[in-house]
């Protein structure tokens, strides 16, 4: 799992080496592991460092500090270096040590010929130390390169030339992203690479910023971050491998009870394929038994692929509603069983029509933008609307989980689980091709399980919902993106569950 935290935190970690007169030995630290990814991605482009033609963008503080020495490693290197300074003069020692080696300072003027026969360009502008809304020199000169190379939209700064787009290696955060939030400035660059330091950048891993950062490549400055809490936590493969709740099978006592028993309501007699869907989903991430509520018509198909499920209602450990737009009476038994027996509930879909006040057990929420924009207009005033809610996911989805005090899954391209503390999980991008109808009631369907299968767990508390949410979306995002249809995606995610539990390369493998 990575961590990212805000910008007042990294402020925070770094104050007591800074005070123990340690700044120039972290900015040579950070900028040797910064040279260090510019060789690589030279390498990787050229096939060599000597040569290449490397432009350095900088600005007043230490993030243009960092980008010079590191450029000056370059220069010895054979690199053939030049500095433009974007926004006045640049860091003073860095400068030096960038002259003496051989590196070049050029005129803004001559910006346009450097930026077009540039190998890579560094981005020193701005990093931690920016404060919002752009220099006006800051943005016109992004502007600028954006249309030098063919690039209007309003976002990305570099762009392709000759048909192959020149990687920028962003220094700590991309000019024009806020480090904390994501959000971007109207202006900005767009990265192939962030080389950060210290810690993790909150921003780097939320919409906006996560957008525009690229590969984001950490260096280690040992910053102490014990004492501050990450706003943002980003599930990994090894997450899944290390704490995907599988079905106990290792002791005898085991029987269908104890390996999770998930309630679904799901389906009705207008899309009885949800039912289908979010049953795939849970019997393929590892249920011990399922039990359906629903209509007849709706459980027929159900029955005739998945003859292992139970219909009607009894003991589970988890329920899970709402794909499909199942009857309400249904819904509501559920929901009224979830918190008389203190069960974790995953709603989704039809079930997010119910709710107008926080229930009185754990509770996952899964709505996509229009749905949460629908539900906050019941539960707060001023609620945003749908567009607000697509141009601020993280800060609505937070907000729905304060006001229902549950773990709200903030559906979108790139999904983001909030906790009512205000911390998110951010499992990162997923595939174009979840994005068919369907796909959703099979993420119920693995959120459910993983519920179900956690809570039936000796120690049967689930202490991470929001985390545990966030395994379940990566296997999903993993399968999808490994099939073309929503409804093929069942088999996949039971592949990885399979291999999980087997543990070894395999489980590698089945998330690689
Ligand atoms: N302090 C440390 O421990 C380390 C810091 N490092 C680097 O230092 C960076 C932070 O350095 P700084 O604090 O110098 O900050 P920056 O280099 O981000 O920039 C700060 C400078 O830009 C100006 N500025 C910022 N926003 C502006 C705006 N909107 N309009 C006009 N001027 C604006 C400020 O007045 C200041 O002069 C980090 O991002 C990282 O790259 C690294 O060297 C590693 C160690």
């Amino acid at each position: 799992m990575r961590q990212g935290y805000t910008a007042a935190a990294v402020r925070r970690a770094e104050a007591p080496l800074l005070a123990a007169g340690r700044g120039e030995s972290l900015m040579r630290t950070a900028a040797a592991g910064l040279a260090t990814v510019c060789r690589r991605v030279l390498t990787e482009r050229l096939g060599t460092v000597t040569g290449a033609r490397v432009v350095v963008l900088t600005g007043p503080g230490n993030n243009g500090g960092d980008a010079l020495f590191a450029a000056a490693n370059l220069v010895s290197r054979g690199a053939l270096c030049v500095c433009i300074p974007v926004l006045s003069r640049p860091h003073e020692a860095g400068l030096e040590e960038f002259r003496r080696v051989g590196g070049r300072l050029v005129d803004r003027e001559d910006a346009p010929a450097y930026l077009l026969g540039a190998d890579l360009v560094i981005d020193g502008i701005l990093g931690i130390g920016a404060r919002p809304g752009l220099p006006r020199e800051v943005a016109g000169f992004l502007r600028e390169w954006q249309d030098l190379v063919g690039n209007p939209g309003a976002g990305a700064a570099p762009g392709p030339v000759d048909g192959e787009a020149v990687p920028v290696v962003a220094v700590d955060v991309p000019t024009g992203v806020d480090a904390t939030t994501g959000a971007l400035e109207p202006v900005h660059v767009s990265a192939s690479h962030t080389v950060t330091f210290g810690a993790d950048k909150a921003g780097m891993f939320l919409p906006g910023g996560a957008d525009v950062a690229g590969e984001v490549v950490y260096v280690d400055l040992g910053f102490d971050m014990h004492g501050e809490t990450p706003v943002v936590e980003i599930p990994e493969a090894t997450d899944v491998l290390d704490r995907w709740p599988l079905p106990e099978t290792a002791n005898r006592g085991v029987h269908k009870y104890s390996r999770g028993v998930l309630g679904l309501v799901a389906g009705s007699s207008r899309y009885p394929g949800a039912a289908v869907l979010s049953t795939a989903g849970a019997v393929s991430a590892g249920v011990g038994m399922l039990r359906l509520l629903s209509n007849p018509e709706t459980a027929w198909p159900v029955l005739e692929r998945y003859p292992e499920v139970v219909m009607g209602a009894g003991r589970v450990q988890a329920w899970a509603i709402g794909p499909g737009a199942p009857e309400p009476p249904l819904m509501r038994q559920a929901i009224t069983d979830a918190v008389s027996h203190s069960l974790p509930i995953v709603i989704d879909a039809g079930g997010l029509d119910l709710l107008s006040r926080p229930l009185d057990t754990s509770s996952l929420m899964t709505p996509h933008a229009g749905e949460l924009a629908a539900l906050l207009a019941r539960v707060i005033t001023g609620a945003p609307s749908r567009e607000q809610i697509e141009a601020e996911p993280v800060r609505y989805a937070v907000r729905a989980a304060q006001a229902l005090e549950g773990v709200v899954l903030l559906k979108g391209r790139r999904t983001i689980i909030a906790r009512p503390d205000g911390t998110v999980v951010a499992p990162g991008v997923g595939a174009a091709n979840l994005a068919t109808a369907g796909s959703g009631d099979v993420l119920t369907g693995i959120l459910g399980a993983l519920c179900a299968t956690a809570g039936s767990h000796p120690v049967a508390e689930i202490t991470d919902l929001a985390f545990l949410a966030g395994l379940g979306v990566l296997v999903h995002a993993r399968a999808g993106a490994t099939v073309t249809h929503a409804s093929g995606i069942a088999p996949v995610v039971e592949r990885t569950v399979l291999r999980l539990a087997e543990g070894g390369p395999r489980a590698h493998e089945a998330l690689s």
